[in-house]
């Protein structure tokens, strides 16, 4: 007889675990769903807490890399499930955190479970079979949905109710289908390489800024005051109104510049004031290809781990993450 497989899911909340409340008030997270449909797979369940997933903080996710780092071990597959909101931001947490070597997939669901329509047995069944399968080692944090498998570097929800919930530029890195009762599990590349970051704690202070035409730094003094750092989702490749390089000349802070942009990098390339290549000729470091949420992410754990401006440059320019 073959040794059962183990897998361990770790619930964290989100639609995926919720139902209406009984006093009418709205869907809210209740009860872990179960994973449907594995014959020899066994099955240990965590619970480290239960929220709407934009009750998620980084100390949270802090949490769970440990609890994943943990059970590791002991289980050929880790699965999370997650609410929808901040799951790209906990996938990309535990991926800067984690070694590739554990395989750790991100899963939930954009339909609660006492609908029609409900999507959480389908993604946690591939989840899991995504997690177990051999061509998963060595590629650390994925995120499942709706069939598409996912990198936690470029994944981000692109629809606030469709199932098909997650895209991002340059989409999927693989698929999982069925024949029959068998999965199909395709990666379009191989896995890379890398050195995970060892934070002792995610306390720095990072504030993401918005940009919008006739922006005149409303704002972000008094964030670049409070913050360690800042990154601001800037318009098109990185670029800026004019009012802002005087104050961007002015911050010794780290501040990187992002894009609110969907899909592409931030580049030098305009020269006219408030244009990318002044905001790095004034000490601003492009957030490369990702965006702001996760590019705070980043900055947050290198902050927290005591680096300064240069080293936190050469990570975004090497794209060590
Ligand atoms: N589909 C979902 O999970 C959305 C929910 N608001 C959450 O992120 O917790």
């Amino acid at each position: 007889m073959t040794e059962p497989r183990r897998l361990a899911v770790i619930h964290t909340g989100g639609t995926i675990a919720s139902r209406p409340s009984p006093d009418g008030r709205g869907v809210t997270p209740q009860q872990a769903p179960s994973v449907p449909g594995l014959r020899g797979v066994e099955i240990s369940d965590f619970q480290p807490f239960t929220l709407p997933s934009p009750h998620v903080t980084p100390a949270h996710m802090l949490r769970l890399a440990r609890l994943v780092a943990q059970v590791a071990p002991a289980h050929d597959g880790v699965i999370v499930t997650h609410g929808t909101d901040t799951l790209e931001e906990t996938a990309f947490l535990l991926h800067l955190l984690l070694p590739a070597t554990i395989p750790v997939v991100l899963t939930g669901s954009m339909r609660h479970m006492g609908e029609v329509s409900w999507d959480g047995p389908g993604n946690l069944l591939d989840a899991a079979q995504v997690a177990l399968h051999p061509k998963t080692r060595g590629r650390g944090a994925l995120v499942v949905f709706g069939g598409d498998l996912f990198d936690a570097r470029t994944v981000t929800k692109i629809h606030t109710t469709a199932v098909d919930a997650f895209g991002g530029y340059p989409g999927p890195i693989g698929r999982i289908d069925r024949v029959g009762q068998a999965a199909h599990i395709e990666y379009f590349a191989m896995p890379e390489a890398r050195t995970p970051y060892r934070p002792e704690h995610l306390e720095a202070r990072v504030e993401i800024l918005y940009a919008y035409a006739g922006w005149q730094g409303e704002g972000y003094a008094e964030a670049c005051a409070r913050a360690d750092g800042l990154v601001i989702a800037a318009l098109g490749t990185g670029n800026l109104p004019a009012e802002l390089l005087p104050l961007i000349e002015q911050t010794e802070k780290p501040v990187v510049i992002a894009t609110r942009t969907h899909a592409g990098p931030v580049l030098p390339v305009y020269g006219y004031p408030g244009g990318g290549a002044t905001l790095v000729a004034a000490g601003a470091i492009p957030a490369s290809f990702l965006n702001a949420h996760k590019a705070r992410l980043l900055l947050l754990t290198l902050l927290s781990l005591g680096l300064d401006r240069a080293a936190v440059r050469r990570v975004f320019e090497e794209d060590a993450f």
